[in-house]
């Protein structure tokens, strides 16, 4: 559906884009994350046409967008400063972009209803648009956008100016939107667990490049890099060394883990300037209480730190052999003992969950 090209971007001398290839697939859910300053808006701005390219190209269905103006491309935009007309009416808004296409009344009504009972909004049509909370202006743009029926919506960080209760109501709406309509969306945002929760792929974008592209699960399984690591959730690291390499089979020792077998689709490059390390997420870590046994492998620790959050707590526990604390989080079944800071404890854990980088 969309492809980019080797695609390269330059503001004067700033280097924005640099080299971008990826193809985006009709019907998807496709986010665009990485920290502010990526380039991420930039690539979306290309799709839309109102951003030129240096080289490289961009298509849409097959076709290369380089000479097809913004307004002819069969995209439109949701922007995170909810664009809406104040002094208009929520459904003078939504039928904004179809005023010059002739239509009857009764035909723009039920145009403007159908959008507005998809966003939510069903019977909001009279209201005055500066009269309504963000959450709902947002929905005003979004059903603005989706009336024009564009083969691709892109999306700006559209939630990022709501409050978290409503972000999180209007990400399963948005979902639940993008599979009823089917078209193509494509989000940028910064926010890791928005494009987790939301996306179907994900670009993870750092300084003009894409890092990695996987589906949520790849990337928080297996990042490629330490870096995609450290941007996506949490990971804990602990030093370690390539033993030997036979085959599929990669033998491996680990600080406060000690030796094991990793298969080779677990080692990845992408390690810091700290050098080579395993890395695991804190809920595969778990403190055995008294009678419990590891189905894995476990290891011996000291308790530095516990934070409670309802329903779940993190300690952070050094494991011996090791220097500094693990982040390990543990969700809270009822009438689990609560640990003590200082607490020696055992702590089970498998090879099948850690990632190397070297
Ligand atoms: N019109 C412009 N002229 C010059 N430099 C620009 C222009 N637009 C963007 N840049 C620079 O290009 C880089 C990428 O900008 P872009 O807006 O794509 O980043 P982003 O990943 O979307 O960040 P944010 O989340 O902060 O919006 C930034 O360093 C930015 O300062």
């Amino acid at each position: 559906m969309i492809e980019f090209r080797d695609v390269h971007k330059y503001y004067g001398d700033y280097h924005a884009l640099r080299g971008i290839n990826a193809t985006i697939k009709a019907g998807e859910f496709f986010s665009l994350l990485g920290p502010s300053g990526c380039g991420k808006t930039t690539l979306l701005r290309t799709i839309a046409g109102f951003e030129g390219i240096s080289s490289g190209a961009v298509l849409i269905d097959s076709k290369d967008m380089q000479s097809v103006p913004a307004n002819k491309r069969p995209t439109n935009m949701v922007f995170q400063s909810y664009a809406i007309f104040p002094h208009l009416t929520v459904a003078e808004n939504v039928g904004f972009g179809l005023r010059r296409d002739g239509l009857s009344k009764d035909e723009m009504a039920r145009r403007v209803g159908e959008a507005l009972e998809m966003v939510g909004l069903k019977g909001y049509g009279a209201r005055a648009a500066h009269a309504l909370s963000g959450g709902q202006r947002q929905r005003v743009a979004l059903a603005r956008a989706l009336i024009l029926k564009p083969k691709v919506l892109l999306l700006d960080e559209p939630l990022s100016a709501l409050d978290k209760k409503m972000r999180e109501q209007m990400q399963v709406e948005l979902i639940r939107l993008q599979r009823q309509v089917g078209i193509t969306f494509i989000l940028v945002t910064h926010d890791q667990e928005e494009a987790l929760v939301m996306s179907d792929r994900i670009a993870v974008m750092f300084e003009g490049q894409i890092a990695q592209l996987a589906d949520p699960e790849t990337l928080y399984r297996r990042p490629n890099s330490r870096k995609v690591a450290d941007f996506i959730g949490t990971m804990n690291f602990l030093p370690a060394t390539i033993l030997s390499e036979q085959g599929d089979q990669v033998e491996i020792e680990a600080q406060g883990f000690g030796r094991m077998s990793l298969s080779s689709a677990q080692v990845m490059g992408g390690a810091t300037s700290e050098g080579a390390a395993v890395g695991f997420r804190p809920e595969t870590l778990t403190i055995l209480f008294d009678g419990q046994t590891a189905t894995d492998r476990e290891s011996m620790a000291t308790i530095e730190e516990v934070v409670y959050y309802g329903d779940m707590t993190y300690y952070d526990v050094k494991l011996d052999g090791t220097e500094k604390a693990m982040r390990l989080s543990m969700r809270n079944v009822f009438g689990r003992p609560v640990l003590d800071i200082g607490a020696r404890t055992r702590v089970a854990w498998s090879p099948g969950a850690l990632v190397m980088f070297r």
